[in-house]
């Protein structure tokens, strides 16, 4: 064993040692994505990566998420692997396009992962019936996602991520091409979800207040290279409401998150 696997505790859900990421870019230039970023993720917290474009976000939750391999350091996922947990779909993940297929029912998109991992037949249907009221969409199951919402869609693309009830759940910017309204409520139905299904969250954003509102603990990255600059605790309480958002509180934990950014 060796000395990062020895500090991995039951508590942790992701751990990253020292991991850095270099591309080769076009013309052989390479470009440092990410330097020395080492943190650990606790089960069933709700964490954001925070920063401004290009400081190597969606870099690392695809590192986590094993769609590219990290050119140095460690990643535990779940006990394993980044790999094995791909594999076992530890993970659901959610982009910031809802990437349904517009040929597919809202049901149908929903029951894809239980096609893809073989999950006996007779289950589809409660399975999905539970996901679709989960996310407030049970009146919506036949329709097609060309006819709803921008929301509707990144609801349908929630459902669809949990519907193999994976441990983790990985949100790449999922709100941010929606509008203000539409975006606040989705932040208290995903608060919502999180509450009832007890999963671990890793949320990319770059919206200070958005990170603020929803998290545990907010990772505040920056760039050239990508790296760690601080971690700040949310020492909001729970459940958060929508009134939160007009309390001095908020205001002065959204000021210390900005306050944290190195270089920007
Ligand atoms: N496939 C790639 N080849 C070369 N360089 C890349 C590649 N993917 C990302 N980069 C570079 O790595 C750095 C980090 O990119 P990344 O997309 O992870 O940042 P980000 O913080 O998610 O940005 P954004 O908020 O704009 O999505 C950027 O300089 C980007 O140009």
């Amino acid at each position: 064993m060796n000395s990062i696997t020895e500090r991995i505790s039951s508590k942790d859900e992701i751990v990253m040692d020292k991991v850095g990421m270099t591309y080769q870019a076009d013309g052989g230039k390479s470009v440092a994505a990410l330097s020395e970023v080492s943190f650990s993720i606790h089960k069933g917290e709700f964490i954001s990566l925070l920063g401004p474009s290009g400081c190597g976000k969606t870099t690392l939750l695809r590192i986590i998420a094993d769609l590219i391999k990290p050119t140095t350091g460690k990643v535990f996922v779940a006990g394993d692997t980044p790999e094995s947990a791909r594999k076992s779909r530890k993970y659901g993940i959610v982009f910031q396009n809802s990437v349904l297929y517009d040929w597919r029912s809202v049901r149908a998109n929903i029951q894809l992962p239980l096609e893809v991992m073989r999950v006996p037949k007779p289950e589809w249907k409660e399975r999905i019936d539970s996901m679709l009221e989960l996310v407030g969409l049970s009146d919506f199951g036949s329709h097609y996602p060309h006819q709803l919402s921008g929301g509707m869609q990144q609801r349908v693309s929630i459902a669809r991520a949990l519907a193999i009830n994976p441990e983790i759940l990985l949100m790449d910017e999922p709100f941010s091409a929606l509008d203000e309204f539409t975006r606040e409520k989705l932040h208290e139905d995903l608060l919502r979800i999180w509450r009832r299904t007890n999963k671990t969250i890793v949320f990319v954003t770059h919206n200070i207040a958005e990170s603020a509102y929803l998290s545990d603990r907010v990772c505040v990255l920056s760039p050239h290279p990508g790296r760690l600059s601080a971690v700040v605790d949310v020492d909001l309480p729970r459940p958060r409401t929508a009134e939160l958002r007009q309390k001095p509180e908020f205001h002065a934990l959204v000021a210390k998150i900005r306050n944290s950014f190195e270089g920007v």
